[in-house]
């Protein structure tokens, strides 16, 4: 069989508007693309355009102030639903592949309702309005997701949801800057990487330089523009469960050609989606082997996240 290199977009419109005799087929494309790509494009999700615009005006009211001011904003800190401003090559995602280079060329802001960081800044009220408001429509979007998982692996359609009250999501906004030339040798927007929770929902936006997910066959396809969609990816937590058997695809956001200067901003506002900490990840039923033997063990989520931690940093 030849491996199917290209990500679906999907339309939810029905599923949402409770036409039960659309879900079938809803739920098969979707398991079809978990197992061949571990990507795909939704549309008709009903998330607005004004929330999503809101937040990515106000963060980006934010990454336009100077850096002395942006300074100020904290990397970390113990408040619940505090900010975190990580600056630019704070992070390098190919570190958690081993891979050890440059900081990426991003700087972001990230808030979860149920993980800690620092104090909100003075002035930032409309910024964290907006923060919390776009995360309420993914807490929507993600239960509607998660009961068409349900549908599509054969199990009831609630199963997941004891497993996400309480959940640890957290929602970042990521400023990508045109680039100086030259850049640091081996640096670009972001690295490539899986990401480690059950499932990522990304506002993508389509300037140079941008995602890209990695084939079964190893090449690197730029994930399609489409107006409106979101890119949906299994994260590493979600492949546990299902035995491995729906992907978690390596993926990376390249740099925008030398000459492409202004126009080259880009600013994508990922969502990433994760069980609460004592959500037993247990190989789900349907997806045990022959011998009904599942390939890793049970681990709870808080413990599975300090493992990956721990490899990530070697
Ligand atoms: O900005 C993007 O398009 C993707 C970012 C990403 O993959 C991540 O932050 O995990
Ligand atoms: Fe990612």
């Amino acid at each position: 069989m030849t491996a199917v290199e290209s990500i679906p977009v999907i339309d939810i419109a029905s599923w949402i508007s409770g036409d039960t005799g659309a879900e079938r087929a809803i739920a098969d494309r979707v398991d079809a693309a978990c197992r061949e790509i571990g990507f795909f494009l939704v549309t008709g999700h009903s998330v607005s355009e004004g929330i999503q615009r809101t937040l990515y005006d106000e963060a980006r009211r934010f990454f336009d102030l100077p850096d002395s001011v942006k300074s100020l904003a904290h990397d970390a800190g113990d408040e619940m639903g505090g900010l975190v401003f990580l600056p630019l090559e704070r992070e390098a995602l190919a570190g958690t592949q081993g891979v050890i280079g440059p900081g990426d060329y991003k700087e972001s802001l990230n808030y979860g309702a149920g993980l800690p960081g620092g104090r909100w800044p003075a002035g930032s009220a409309a910024l964290r309005e907006a923060f919390i408001t776009y995360f309420a429509a993914m807490e929507t979007l993600s239960k509607t997701m998660r009961e068409i998982f349900c549908l599509a692996i054969g199990l009831p359609r609630d199963c997941f949801e004891e497993d996400f009250a309480g959940h640890l999501s957290a929602l970042r906004v990521i400023n990508y800057p045109e680039q100086p030339q030259p850049l640091a040798e081996g640096q670009v927007r972001a690295g490539a990487h899986t990401d480690y929770g059950f499932l990522t929902i990304l506002r993508s936006e389509d300037t140079p330089g941008g995602l890209q997910v990695q084939g079964r066959g190893g090449a690197w396809i730029d994930a399609p523009a489409v107006e409106g969609a979101f890119i949906i990816n299994i994260g590493d937590a979600f492949m546990r469960w299902t035995n491995g058997v729906w992907r978690s695809t390596p993926h990376r956001v390249v740099n925008p050609p030398a000459k492409a200067g202004r126009g080259s901003r880009r600013q994508s506002i990922p969502f990433f989606l994760n069980p609460r900490a004592d959500t037993v990840i247990n190989c789900l039923e349907p997806f045990l082997g022959e011998g009904g033997e599942a390939l890793c063990p049970p681990i709870t989520y808080a413990d599975y996240i300090a493992l990956k931690t721990r490899q990530a940093n070697g």
